[in-house]
């Protein structure tokens, strides 16, 4: 049955889960539109800063934050009667919070996924874990928030363009145009699998990129790997059954060009210094943000084994984070792989 909202969109009851810098900037966003919104955090001294500050001094600082955000560290009190819930939990922690969830959404629901990733193990989409988890809600009111949007400059109102993969398009248009900002204009999707692959795979593009960043190479290097990058993408999303004009599209080479190229990236940060010397743990360790490529190369690299699909750079960047291979060593592999066609490829 297609999806319909029995209220006004403005009296949307709205929750974000995950007080990180993403669920921050866009707790901000449907604030600053008016939604009173509840904004589920993990640390109290995120908790007690937004409250006391008006400022997630921890994930997001120096961003004034909205009156009509409500801080919490109780899913309950978060979630409780709410129509639409936005969920940005990392994905190395979203099925355990999204079982904590369960029992505090209503079955009519909507749920926007805005976490990046694929799950280590099962393989599933982040949207996947969340239909897996959340049984009593629709699936077709699962729906997925991508594409370039570096959560700093969201924040700060500089204009941003998005997409929402929903596959009843009436929930895309609900979720449209609650976000929808004369400075955040947001696309509709039906390709939920494709923007989903787009954010995850672009994440181990932007390591990669990194990576050739500290190795000391230029211009020309990250836009091959770039193209090249998209190709992998284009590859995985065929064989997983998404659709290829998807990738042309924000959520595929607009945020792999966003993340591949700007020091704001923490995938592309994090390989950076991996191109100049440091390992995985010891970065990681020093990190209070995500960089989801890190789960990614390695979730991505046995998706591709287990679907036999060609994808050299992420095979190269999970050599590198998880077998210590070296960085250079790894580009020279990717160098000097047979030569061939540019588009001798099943996929083309
Ligand atoms: N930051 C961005 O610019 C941006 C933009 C688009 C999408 N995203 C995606 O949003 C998702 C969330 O990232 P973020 O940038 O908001 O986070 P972040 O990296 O800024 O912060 C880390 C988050 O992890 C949470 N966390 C740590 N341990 C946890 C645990 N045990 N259980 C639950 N949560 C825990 C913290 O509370 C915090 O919210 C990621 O998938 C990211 O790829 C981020
Ligand atoms: O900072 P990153 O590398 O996690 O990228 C953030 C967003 O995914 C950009 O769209």
């Amino acid at each position: 049955m297609a999806y319909t909202l029995n209220k006004s969109i403005d009296e949307l009851q709205v929750a974000v889960v995950g007080g990180g810098s993403w669920g921050t900037a866009l707790a901000q966003l449907l604030a600053s539109k008016g939604y009173k919104t509840s904004l589920w955090v993990l640390e109290e001294e995120v908790a007690e800063s937004i409250a006391k500050e008006r400022e997630n001094k921890v994930f997001l600082p120096d961003i004034k934050l909205s009156e009509n955000i409500t801080p919490t560290l109780d899913l309950e009190e978060a979630l409780k009667d709410k129509d639409m819930i936005v969920s940005v939990v990392p994905s190395e922690w979203l099925r355990e919070t999204a079982l904590k969830m369960k029992p505090f959404i209503k079955p009519e629901t909507l749920v926007v996924s805005a976490t990046k990733g694929i799950e280590i193990g099962t393989r599933l989409t982040m949207s996947g874990i969340l239909r897996e988890t959340l049984t009593h809600v629709p699936q077709e009111n699962i729906c997925v928030i991508s594409g370039p949007s570096f959560a700093k400059e969201v924040a700060r109102g500089m204009p941003t363009v998005v997409t929402v993969a929903a596959s009843d398009p009436d929930v895309a248009l609900t979720v449209q145009e609650a976000f929808a900002t004369p400075y955040f204009r947001v696309y509709t999707n039906t390709d939920l699998l494709g923007v989903e692959v787009g954010g995850a795979v672009k994440n181990v593009m932007a390591i990669a990129s990194g990576i050739c960043e500290g190795l000391g190479f230029g211009a020309n290097t990250r836009a091959a790997l770039i193209t090249r990058g998209l190709n992998e993408m284009r590859r995985l999303g065929r064989a997983m059954g998404a659709k290829q004009k998807t990738f042309s599209g924000l959520a595929g080479v607009g945020d792999l060009v966003l993340t591949c190229t700007a020091d704001l990236s923490r995938n592309y940060t994090f390989g950076k210094k991996i191109g100049q010397g440091m390992k995985r743990e010891e970065i990681l360790s020093k990190m209070r943000m995500v960089a989801e490529g890190v789960r990614s190369s390695k979730s991505v690299y046995n998706l591709s084994i287990e679907l036999d699909v060609e994808m050299p750079i992420v095979e190269q960047t999970y050599k590198v984070l998880y077998e210590d291979e070296d960085p250079a060593k790894a580009l020279f592999n990717l160098m000097t792989r047979k030569l061939r066609d540019e588009h001798d490829d099943q996929y083309g």
